[in-house]
Protein backbone atom coordinates (compact mmCIF):
# COMPACT_ATOMS: atom_id res chain seq x y z
CA UNK A 1 0.00 0.00 0.00
CA UNK A 2 1.77 3.53 -1.23
CA UNK A 3 2.01 6.16 1.06
CA UNK A 4 -0.57 8.54 0.74
CA UNK A 5 0.22 11.49 2.75
CA UNK A 6 2.82 12.15 0.15
CA UNK A 7 3.10 15.94 0.00
CA UNK A 8 1.91 17.47 -4.27
CA UNK A 9 3.91 18.53 -6.72
CA UNK A 10 2.59 22.29 -6.46
CA UNK A 11 3.36 21.71 -2.89
CA UNK A 12 6.68 20.30 -4.32
CA UNK A 13 7.90 22.89 -6.46
CA UNK A 14 6.76 25.79 -3.66
CA UNK A 15 8.38 24.26 -1.10
CA UNK A 16 11.78 24.54 -2.91
CA UNK A 17 10.83 28.16 -3.83
CA UNK A 18 10.38 28.81 -0.29
CA UNK A 19 13.61 26.80 1.10
CA UNK A 20 15.71 28.93 -1.35
CA UNK A 21 14.23 31.91 -0.17
CA UNK A 22 15.92 30.49 3.01
CA UNK A 23 19.06 31.53 1.61
CA UNK A 24 18.01 35.23 0.85
CA UNK A 25 19.90 37.92 3.07
CA UNK A 26 16.87 40.29 2.75
CA UNK A 27 16.00 41.13 6.08
CA UNK A 28 12.48 42.14 5.20
CA UNK A 29 11.02 39.68 2.17
CA UNK A 30 13.17 36.32 1.47
CA UNK A 31 11.94 35.30 -2.28
CA UNK A 32 12.52 32.06 -3.93
CA UNK A 33 11.54 30.61 -7.26
CA UNK A 34 11.86 27.32 -8.87
CA UNK A 35 11.53 26.89 -12.98
CA UNK A 36 10.05 23.11 -13.82
CA UNK A 37 9.86 21.69 -17.63
CA UNK A 38 6.25 20.55 -18.95
CA UNK A 39 7.83 17.06 -17.52
CA UNK A 40 7.89 18.70 -14.06
CA UNK A 41 11.43 18.53 -14.27
CA UNK A 42 13.38 21.18 -12.08
CA UNK A 43 15.08 23.73 -14.58
CA UNK A 44 16.71 26.34 -12.31
CA UNK A 45 16.34 27.68 -8.74
CA UNK A 46 16.88 31.23 -7.84
CA UNK A 47 16.41 33.82 -4.85
CA UNK A 48 16.90 37.13 -4.27
CA UNK A 49 20.24 38.37 -3.56
CA UNK A 50 23.05 40.71 -4.65
CA UNK A 51 25.48 40.03 -7.37
CA UNK A 52 27.83 37.41 -8.11
CA UNK A 53 31.18 38.02 -6.99
CA UNK A 54 30.52 40.65 -4.51
CA UNK A 55 30.56 41.04 -0.50
CA UNK A 56 26.86 41.15 0.70
CA UNK A 57 28.22 44.44 2.78
CA UNK A 58 29.31 45.80 -0.53
CA UNK A 59 25.48 47.25 -0.45
CA UNK A 60 22.63 48.19 1.41
CA UNK A 61 19.77 46.21 2.54
CA UNK A 62 17.70 49.30 3.36
CA UNK A 63 14.47 49.94 2.02
CA UNK A 64 14.23 53.88 3.03
CA UNK A 65 15.70 56.81 2.33
CA UNK A 66 17.57 57.98 -0.72
CA UNK A 67 17.15 55.29 -3.56
CA UNK A 68 20.73 54.77 -4.37
CA UNK A 69 21.34 54.00 -0.74
CA UNK A 70 18.45 51.33 -0.75
CA UNK A 71 18.77 47.50 -2.11
CA UNK A 72 16.29 48.71 -4.74
CA UNK A 73 18.93 49.38 -7.14
CA UNK A 74 20.98 46.48 -6.70
CA UNK A 75 19.28 43.57 -5.42
CA UNK A 76 18.80 40.50 -8.26
CA UNK A 77 15.51 39.16 -8.06
CA UNK A 78 14.68 35.60 -7.19
CA UNK A 79 12.87 35.10 -11.12
CA UNK A 80 15.79 37.05 -12.32
CA UNK A 81 18.49 34.35 -10.57
CA UNK A 82 16.29 31.88 -11.72
CA UNK A 83 15.81 32.52 -15.40
CA UNK A 84 19.67 33.41 -15.95
CA UNK A 85 20.73 30.22 -13.11
CA UNK A 86 19.27 27.78 -16.23
CA UNK A 87 22.84 28.70 -17.83
CA UNK A 88 20.77 30.02 -21.54
CA UNK A 89 18.78 26.13 -21.42
CA UNK A 90 15.52 26.89 -23.50
CA UNK A 91 12.51 27.73 -20.91
CA UNK A 92 9.77 27.50 -23.43
CA UNK A 93 6.60 26.60 -22.16
CA UNK A 94 7.65 26.01 -18.23
CA UNK A 95 6.61 26.61 -15.31
CA UNK A 96 7.57 28.87 -12.43
CA UNK A 97 6.73 28.85 -8.84
CA UNK A 98 7.06 31.96 -6.62
CA UNK A 99 6.53 32.75 -3.39
CA UNK A 100 5.40 36.53 -4.52
CA UNK A 101 3.82 37.75 -7.09
CA UNK A 102 6.33 38.40 -9.41
CA UNK A 103 7.22 42.25 -9.92
CA UNK A 104 7.03 44.25 -13.84
CA UNK A 105 10.44 43.58 -14.30
CA UNK A 106 10.51 39.90 -13.39
CA UNK A 107 6.93 39.84 -15.68
CA UNK A 108 9.17 40.82 -18.88
CA UNK A 109 12.10 38.37 -18.33
CA UNK A 110 9.07 35.92 -17.40
CA UNK A 111 7.58 36.28 -20.63
CA UNK A 112 10.49 36.89 -22.91
CA UNK A 113 11.76 33.37 -21.26
CA UNK A 114 8.87 31.43 -22.74
CA UNK A 115 8.01 30.44 -19.12
CA UNK A 116 3.68 29.84 -19.94
CA UNK A 117 2.65 29.44 -16.19
CA UNK A 118 3.34 31.30 -13.58
CA UNK A 119 2.63 29.88 -9.38
CA UNK A 120 2.56 32.31 -6.66
CA UNK A 121 1.96 32.11 -3.21
CA UNK A 122 2.15 36.01 -2.05
CA UNK A 123 0.43 38.90 -3.52
CA UNK A 124 1.30 41.62 -0.46
CA UNK A 125 1.85 44.54 -3.17
CA UNK A 126 -1.06 43.60 -5.85
CA UNK A 127 -2.32 47.34 -4.99
CA UNK A 128 1.00 48.47 -6.44
CA UNK A 129 1.43 49.63 -9.83
CA UNK A 130 4.59 47.28 -10.50
CA UNK A 131 2.18 44.19 -9.90
CA UNK A 132 -0.84 45.59 -11.98
CA UNK A 133 1.95 46.45 -14.71
CA UNK A 134 2.85 42.84 -14.46
CA UNK A 135 -0.88 41.40 -14.11
CA UNK A 136 -1.42 43.39 -17.55
CA UNK A 137 1.49 42.25 -19.04
CA UNK A 138 0.98 38.40 -18.27
CA UNK A 139 -2.51 38.69 -19.45
CA UNK A 140 -1.22 40.06 -22.69
CA UNK A 141 1.25 37.52 -23.30
CA UNK A 142 -1.13 34.65 -22.33
CA UNK A 143 1.05 33.59 -19.40
CA UNK A 144 -1.47 31.98 -16.71
CA UNK A 145 -0.65 33.04 -13.42
CA UNK A 146 -2.40 30.68 -10.33
CA UNK A 147 -2.67 31.27 -6.68
CA UNK A 148 -1.19 28.43 -5.28
CA UNK A 149 -3.62 27.27 -2.26
CA UNK A 150 -2.05 24.15 -0.49
CA UNK A 151 -3.66 21.69 1.39
CA UNK A 152 -1.29 21.95 4.37
CA UNK A 153 -0.31 25.50 6.29
CA UNK A 154 3.31 24.17 6.74
CA UNK A 155 5.78 21.22 5.75
CA UNK A 156 7.85 20.58 7.89
CA UNK A 157 12.20 19.52 7.23
CA UNK A 158 13.99 18.27 10.00
CA UNK A 159 17.63 16.99 9.87
CA UNK A 160 17.09 14.83 12.96
CA UNK A 161 18.55 11.08 11.93
CA UNK A 162 17.30 7.61 13.49
CA UNK A 163 20.75 7.37 14.85
O1 LIG B 1 9.39 39.92 -8.14
C1 LIG B 1 10.05 40.06 -7.12
N1 LIG B 1 11.12 39.26 -6.88
C2 LIG B 1 11.98 39.48 -5.86
O2 LIG B 1 12.97 38.77 -5.70
N2 LIG B 1 11.72 40.54 -5.01
C3 LIG B 1 12.68 40.81 -3.95
C4 LIG B 1 13.47 42.06 -4.18
C5 LIG B 1 13.76 42.55 -2.77
O3 LIG B 1 14.91 41.89 -2.26
C6 LIG B 1 12.53 42.07 -2.01
C7 LIG B 1 11.45 43.13 -1.91
O4 LIG B 1 11.78 43.91 -0.80
P1 LIG B 1 10.63 44.69 0.02
O5 LIG B 1 9.51 43.71 0.27
O6 LIG B 1 11.38 45.14 1.28
O7 LIG B 1 10.22 45.85 -0.87
O8 LIG B 1 11.98 40.97 -2.75
C8 LIG B 1 10.61 41.32 -5.13
C9 LIG B 1 9.73 41.07 -6.16
C10 LIG B 1 8.44 41.79 -6.30
O9 LIG B 1 8.34 42.80 -5.41
ZN1 LIG C 1 10.96 41.12 -9.68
Amino acid sequence: MKRTDYISWDEYFMGISLLSGMRSKDPSTQVGACIVDMDNRIVSIGYNGFLNGCSDEDFPWEREGDFLNTKYPYVVHAEQNAILNARGKNLEGCSIYVNLFPCHDCARNIIQSGIKKVYYLDDKYKDTDSTKASKFMFEKAKVECIRLKPRTEKIEISFKTQD
